[in-house]
């Protein structure tokens, strides 16, 4: 490991003080508590981009977070830093998503604004440091400090805030009980796992949306940086049947994104000569990047995706109905909170407030998976939204 990697002997330590394992490094710990956390598990039924229904084929949350963690453990072999932290950030970075990822965040985060909003990263943070309750002697997972930092910056430093900006309440209650320094960039582990999810779903999502026919091979061989894949493939492979020669063109994309990241990363590390992870966190700059000319190439795919995919009629059609679900189901809870399970509704008699009482219902409705939430729906509401004709 390089000497700006973060050392689990010198790891910051967990809030609640415990025996090391014989076996695992801390951040291997870290990880593995993530693996075996509720939250982790409903990321299978749990929208990326398309709605569970819509085929088994296209990426869930838990198998776009596997591969997050796939390429964010290359990246940081190369680099030099420690894989089992880069790993465990990676695997927790997308457990706060609701159901219907960015659509039901939309709308909780609506239902919510009169009580402090919704943001799925601040309730990553949340579900590892108080909603999986499970240990004896805490709530949460008890990660470590560099785990938590990781999990709270994925897009970068959080103070100081803009103008009109707050920090999401769930974060700041838990930061001013365990401070994590949220004016510092993270550690370079923290930001290879932030990247590595910007390499892992604008690939896969150009797979998934081709295979959904929302547009065609010839219209993303226009995009500046898959062009010259397609051209690769064709020129050694001229007679390449067409599931192959898809593959081989978006695995060679994938291929320039990650060599660039770990040039650019080696050649911003080699100037900065970090001597320390602090020093990575002190820089004032982020030490892990796509170069100027990937980063152009990049905003052209992700635009050609926006509107293409996430934005296409039949995705937003869908968005339509499960804004819907979410939508109905928030007041209902509301109103009669007696209908949440026995665990939430435990914790009713120590809610002080209106605002209290919505962050639990939010907490429980973030927690769905799709199918859980279109079942509960359905119970509630009596129809089938998403198959129901009217
Ligand atoms: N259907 C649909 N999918 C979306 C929408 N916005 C984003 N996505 C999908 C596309 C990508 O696979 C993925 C990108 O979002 P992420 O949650 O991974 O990253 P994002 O940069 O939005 O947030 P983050 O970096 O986690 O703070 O989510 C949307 O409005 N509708």
């Amino acid at each position: 490991m390089a000497i700006y990697a973060c050392d689990p002997a010198a790891a910051r330590g967990r809030r609640v003080i415990e025996e090391e394992s014989a076996f695992r490094s801390c951040f291997q710990r870290d990880r593995d508590r993530i693996i075996h956390s509720s939250a982790f598990r409903r990321l299978k039924h749990k929208t990326q981009v398309f709605v569970e229904h819509e085929g088994d084929f296209y990426r869930t949350r838990l198998t776009h977070s596997i591969e997050v963690a796939q390429v964010a453990r290359t990246m940081a072999n190369a680099l030099g830093l420690n894989t089992d932290l880069t790993e465990a950030v990676a695997l927790a970075h997308d457990l706060g998503h609701t159901p219907f990822g960015h659509t039901g965040e939309d709308a909780l985060h609506e239902l919510m604004a009169p009580y402090g909003g919704f943001d799925h990263n601040a309730q990553a943070l949340h579900i590892v440091t108080s909603l999986e309750r499970h240990y004896a002697e805490f709530n949460g997972l008890n990660l470590t400090w560099d785990t938590l930092e990781g999990i709270a910056k994925h897009n970068g430093p959080l103070l100081p805030l803009a103008e009109g900006e707050t920090l999401p309440v769930t974060l700041a209650a838990y930061n001013a009980v365990h401070d994590l320094e949220l004016h510092t960039h993270a550690s370079g582990e923290a930001q290879v796992a932030a990247l590595s999810d910007d390499v892992a779903y604008n690939n896969h999502d150009l797979q998934d949306g081709l295979r959904a026919g929302l547009f065609t091979e010839d219209e993303i061989a226009e995009l500046a940086l898959i062009g010259p894949a397609y051209a690769e493939v064709d020129r050694i492979y001229p007679s390449l049947d067409p599931y192959r020669r898809r593959h081989e063109a978006l695995r060679r994309v994938f291929g320039y994104m990650v060599s660039d990241v770990i040039d650019t990363s080696r050649a911003r590390l080699d100037a900065a000569a970090p001597e320390s992870a602090e020093a990575i966190r002190h820089l004032g700059r982020p030490v892990i990047a796509f170069s100027d000319d990937m980063w152009i190439k990049l905003k052209e795919i992700r635009q050609f995706l926006f509107t293409r995919m996430y934005r296409a009629p039949s995705v937003m059609e869908i968005r339509t109905k499960v804004t819907q679900v979410v939508t109905d189901l928030f007041p209902i809870y509301m109103q009669d909170p007696s209908l949440l399970p026995q665990r939430w509704r435990q914790e009713i008699e120590a809610v002080e407030d209106e605002a209290q009482l919505a962050r639990l219902v939010c907490d429980y409705i973030a927690g769905m998976t799709d199918r859980f939430a279109l079942q509960s729906h359905a119970r509630l509401m009596g129809v089938d939204i998403l198959h129901d004709v009217h």
